[in-house]
C-alpha cells in the first residue's frame, strides 16, 4: 500500500481545501479580458511549412534565405502571446543566400553540409542560447546573459537553423503553466484564455500559432509533452542520455540526471526525426533512428486512464473518446490487435514522481533543494514567509513555486520504501511488456488546455507525463485535432528504451490519420 491513512487523510483535506479556495478564486477573480480570443488565421502559406519543405525550396531558391523575416514580423505580431526575446536572427537570416551561393557541390551537398539552412527555431529559455537570456523566470536572475550555446542549439545551429530567441518558462520550469514575475503569462493560441502549459510554454506557443517553424524543450515531468498537448503540435522526450542536457538552468541534481530529456518541438511529425538526429550528436548510433518502421509488425497497448488515482483527476471523456478512435484505426488500417492493459502501479504516478526527484546520486548526494534554487546563491528562500508574502502581493515567486517549496518541506516528499518498490515492479512489467516492439498509447493529461491559474487547484494531473521520465522511456506526443471547443487533443506515444524510432513512426502515421496540428485561427 503505497499511502498510508494518515497520508490518505491529508490528501483528502488538501483536496477539500483547494476546492474551497478555487470556489473562492473563480469568485473573485476579475475577467482576463481576452476570453473567448484566439490568434487569426495564417495569411502566408509560408508559415505552414514543415522544416524538411521550408530547408528543400531554401535550398532549391524557390524560398529566400531571408524568409526568417516573415516569421519574425509573425511572431511578433503574437508575442503577447508567447513572450519571446528576439535575438540577431534577421542578420543570421541574410547570410543564409549567401552561404547557397557559395556552395559548389549543388543541392545534396548543401543538404547534407546544412540540412536546416535558413529553418528558424525557437529556443526555451532555461537553454543557452549566445547573447540571450537565461533566467528561467527568476526575477534574481534578470540580466543574465548566456555567453555559450547548449550542446543540441549549438548542433541545430551548426545545421543551419537561425535561433528566432528564446521563449518563456514556468518559474525554474517546474509548473505546467508558463507564467513568472519576471517576463509574465505566456498564453494558448487556441484561447488566450487558457495555458499552453510548461514548462515549455513558450515554444508550445510560438509552435502552436506558427511563430517559428521548429523549437526545443527539456522534460523531467511533461515538460515538453503538456506544451506539445495544449498547443496542438509534435514533441519528442527522448531515451534519456542520448540529447545533452548541459548548459540549462536551473541544473539537474541528485537521480534527477536519469530522468530529464532534451528533445525537438515542432508543427509537423516528419520534422522530428531529422531533429533528433541532429540533436543526439555522437550519441545517435545508440538510436536505429535509420529503420524503417513497419507498423504492421508492431504489438499495441492501450491504458486508458492511471485506474484511479487520489492525486490525479478523471481523464475528460474527449481525450478518452479520442484514444478509442485512434485504437479504431489502427486495428482497421494496419489489421493489428491493440490490446488494452492496466497497471495498478500508475495510480502511483505522482508518489513515483515525487520519490525519485528527491533521490540522492549514486555518490549519495540528494538533489539541490527547490527552496535554494528559487533563492540567490546561498540564501535560499522560506517557503512559508513567501506564501505570506504572496497573499500580500509582495513575493517575487510565483504562487506554484511557492506550492514546491511546501511540498518539499512535507511527508509527501519524503522518498518512501514502498514506492520504491511500486516504481520497481511497474519499470520491469512495462519493459516485459513492449520490449523492442511494443507501442502504448496513454493519456497525456487528464483535460485539454486548462484555463489559466486553474491548475493551482489541481496540481497533480502532470503525474500522467511524469510517471513515464521516472521510467525513462521514450514518448513522442501526438496531436489528434481538436475538440468542439477548438481546443488540441492529443496522446502519448511510448516505446522501449532506446525505440524511438517506433513512436515517431507512429507519430507520422497519427499525423497521416488524424490531420495533425491545425491552424489556430481558422475555424
Ligand atoms: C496552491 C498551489 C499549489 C502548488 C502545489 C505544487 C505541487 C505540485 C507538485 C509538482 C508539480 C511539478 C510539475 C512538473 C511540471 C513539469 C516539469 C518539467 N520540467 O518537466
Amino acid at each position: 500500500m503505497a499511502l498510508g491513512c494518515l497520508q490518505r487523510l491529508q490528501v483528502w483535506l488538501f483536496k477539500a481545501l483547494v476546492g474551497l479556495l478555487f470556489a473562492v478564486f473563480r469568485l473573485l477573480s476579475p475577467s482576463s479580458g481576452v476570453s473567448g480570443r484566439k490568434l487569426p488565421p495564417i495569411t502566408d502559406p509560408l508559415l505552414a511549412l514543415s522544416a524538411t519543405q521550408l530547408a528543400k525550396k531554401i535550398r532549391r531558391r524557390e524560398v529566400s534565405g531571408k524568409y526568417t523575416e516573415v516569421t519574425v514580423e509573425d511572431a511578433l505580431l503574437m508575442t503577447e502571446t508567447h513572450r519571446t526575446e528576439f535575438s540577431a536572427a534577421l542578420q543570421e537570416a541574410a547570410q543564409v543566400d549567401k552561404l547557397i551561393e557559395e556552395e559548389t557541390g549543388g543541392e545534396e551537398v548543401l543538404e547534407d553540409r546544412l540540412p536546416l539552412l535558413g529553418v528558424p527555431l525557437s529556443v526555451k529559455e532555461s537553454f543557452s542560447l549566445q547573447g540571450m537570456p537565461n533566467a528561467t523566470g527568476l526575477i534574481s536572475r534578470r540580466g543574465f546573459v548566456s555567453t555559450v550555446d547548449a550542446p543540441p542549439v549549438a548542433l541545430l545551429k551548426r545545421a543551419g537553423a537561425i535561433p528566432l530567441g528564446v521563449t518563456n518558462t514556468s518559474e525554474l520550469c517546474m509548473w505546467c503553466e508558463s507564467n513568472n514575475h519576471l517576463h509574465g503569462i505566456t498564453r494558448n493560441p487556441y484561447d488566450l484564455d487558457r495555458i499552453p502549459g510548461g514548462s515549455s510554454g513558450g515554444e508550445g506557443s510560438i509552435l502552436g500559432g506558427a511563430g517559428a517553424v521548429i523549437g526545443i524543450g527539456a522534460d523531467i515531468g511533461g515538460s515538453i509533452r503538456m506544451p506539445c498537448f495544449f498547443c496542438g503540435v509534435f514533441g519528442h522526450k527522448t531515451t534519456p542520455g542520448i540529447v545533452s542536457n548541459e548548459n540549462q538552468y536551473p541544473p539537474y541534481s541528485g537521480r534527477q540526471e536519469e530522468y530529464v530529456s532534451t528533445g525537438p518541438m515542432c508543427r509537423y511529425a516528419e520534422d522530428l526525426l531529422p531533429m533528433l538526429k541532429i540533436m543526439a550528436g555522437p550519441k545517435v548510433n545508440m538510436l536505429s533512428l535509420n529503420t524503417k518502421v513497419d507498423l504492421k509488425k508492431l504489438r499495441f497497448f492501450t491504458i486508458p486512464h492511471d485506474g484511479g488515482s487520489m492525486m490525479t483527476y478523471p481523464v475528460n471523456k474527449d481525450l478518452m473518446q479520442i484514444q478509442k478512435q485512434v485504437v479504431q484505426r489502427l486495428e482497421a488500417d494496419l489489421g493489428v490487435k491493440v490490446q488494452e492493459v492496466h497497471f495498478p502501479e500508475l495510480k502511483y504516478g505522482f508518489q513515483i514522481w515525487t520519490t525519485y526527484m528527491g533521490l540522492p546520486d549514486d555518490k549519495g548526494k540528494p538533489p539541490q533543494p527547490f527552496a535554494e534554487l528559487m533563492g540567490e546563491p546561498g540564501r535560499p528562500v522560506w517557503p512559508l514567509w513567501e506564501l505570506l508574502k504572496r497573499f500580500l502581493g509582495k513575493s517575487e515567486h510565483t504562487a506554484a513555486a511557492i506550492g514546491l517549496g511546501l511540498l518539499e518541506m512535507s511527508p509527501l516528499s519524503k522518498p518512501s520504501a514502498s514506492v520504491i518498490q511500486l516504481k520497481e515492479k511497474l519499470q520491469k512489467e512495462m519493459e516485459e511488456l513492449l520490449g523492442t516492439d511494443g507501442v502504448l498509447l496513454y493519456p497525456s493529461h487528464p483535460r485539454v488546455a486548462p484555463k489559466h491559474h486553474h491548475p493551482l487547484f489541481r496540481p497533480f494531473d502532470f503525474a500522467y507525463t511524469g510517471v513515464i521520465n521516472i521510467l525513462g522511456l521514450p514518448v513522442t506526443q501526438c496531436p489528434l485535432g481538436l475538440n468542439d471547443e477548438g481546443l488540441p487533443l492529443g496522446v502519448q506515444v511510448v516505446a522501449g528504451k532506446l525505440q524511438d524510432h517506433l513512436t515517431l513512426a507512429m507519430a507520422l502515421y497519427l499525423e497521416k490519420t488524424f490531420g495533425g496540428w491545425r491552424d489556430p485561427g481558422a475555424n
